[in-house]
């Protein structure tokens, strides 16, 4: 399309999960620094909408529907609400009149693409994990250039639309500060402190490990635990060195900087963050009973690389996770020596080159 005189515009879209929002935040101060006028488009009130609207962005919500691989009732209904999102995110583009859509991915991305597609809106898609999610496999027919996370996944897209960016990292997550850390959850300074993430939407199978191991854990470590929405134990709220969290915004840059360990799920977007920040981390991918398996081949590709230590989500144990913490602590060194090559701006700047080359299209 292409803004004659007027200032860049980019609409941004992705949602779901966090792991479809937080890298879009993390190209916001970029964006703009060259000048972007920035909306997002999101499903009504999903997770991007509370994230996003931190950041004083004009956030336009439409209606989305799940692409399931399994049976449900929803699976009738949920077609026509795709269809619903489409007339709304083409009446939003029209009326945004961008000069780029940037999309993280997510059902919700699936109608911005195509409508901005149809409206011949250039779009750059971005895929995190190593194999295309269903929502971007929708998309990449119709987009520009395909930013990818992980080598491996460039075989697996048109030659002429594959970039290999890696996954843009809020840089705050950069600025953390101990102390501020220490204070909010009521620890000591002199015992080193396991952060627990379970992804955005917290892990049952990790929260349960975790928690029956803490007699062992706690012993030589603190443990902050983030566990999901609704997934707080009240029974543990007074344990000493042990706190939990549902999921946390600007704080987590503090607990980053406190934690000398993570143990985390391995969404690509954390696991990204863990090597930016070189934490010493143990992954515990989401099994592949409940997932395509995304996780199992991120946590992998980690792992060879020597970034990660991993533990199967079906083998999973307190005793078992115990022992891991206590490897992992003892072979962090290791791991920091592996992650010290890592390089936090780089996939900014890369993917805000697609963009302007996509931007400057007419
Ligand atoms: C169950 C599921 O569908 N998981 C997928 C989802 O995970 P999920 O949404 O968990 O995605 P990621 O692990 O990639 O990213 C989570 C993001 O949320 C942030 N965060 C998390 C907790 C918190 O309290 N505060 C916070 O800011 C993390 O720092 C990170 O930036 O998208 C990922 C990226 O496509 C996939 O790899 C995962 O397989």
């Amino acid at each position: 399309m292409g803004n004659l005189n007027s200032t860049k515009k980019i609409v941004l879209t992705g949602g779901g999960t966090a792991g479809h929002v937080t890298p879009n935040i993390a190209l916001l101060p970029s964006l703009r620094d060259a000048g972007y006028e920035i909306s997002y488009i999101g499903s009504y009130d999903g997770i991007e909408k509370k994230l996003i609207t931190d950041f004083d962005i004009p956030y336009y919500g439409i209606a989305t529907g799940k692409f399931r691989r399994y049976l449900d009732i929803k699976n009738i209904t949920d077609p026509f609400r795709v269809i619903k999102g489409l007339g709304e995110a083409r009446k939003y583009l029209k009326k945004i009149n961008p000069d780029v859509v940037f999309s993280k991915g997510g059902f919700v991305s699936v109608p911005v693409v195509r409508a901005a597609a149809s409206l011949h809106i250039p779009c750059i898609i971005h895929e995190s994990d190593m194999t295309p999610g269903l929502a971007n496999k929708l998309c990449i027919p119709v987009a520009e250039k395909v930013c990818c996370n992980f080598p491996e996944t460039m075989t697996m897209l048109p030659k002429e639309k594959a970039v290999l960016t890696g996954s843009p990292i809020r840089e705050e997550l950069t600025k953390g500060d101990k102390i501020a850390a220490l204070d909010m959850c009521g620890f000591t300074a002199n015992k080193p402190v396991i952060l627990v993430i379970g992804g955005s939407l917290g892990a049952a199978s990790i929260n349960k490990a975790v928690r029956e191991a803490l007699p062992k854990l706690l012993t030589d470590f603190q443990v902050i635990h983030i566990c999901g929405k609704d997934k707080i134990d009240n029974m543990l709220l007074h344990m000493e060195g042990y706190v939990q969290f549902e999921y946390v915004k600007a704080e987590l840059k503090d607990m980053f900087a406190l934690a000398e360990l993570v143990i985390s799920r391995a969404g690509a977007n954390s696991i990204c963050e863990l090597l930016a920040l070189k934490k010493p981390n143990l992954l515990i991918p989401l099994s592949a009973n409940s997932s395509r398996g995304d996780q199992i081949l991120n946590a992998k590709s980690f792992e060879s690389q020597g970034f990660s230590m991993v533990l199967d989500d079906d083998n999973l144990s307190p005793g078992l996770l115990a022992e891991k913490v206590m490897e992992l602590y003892f072979t962090r060194q290791t791991y920091l020596d592996a992650m010290g090559k890592s390089n936090l701006l780089a996939s900014i700047k890369s993917i805000m080159k697609l963009i302007e080359d996509a931007a400057a299209k007419e």
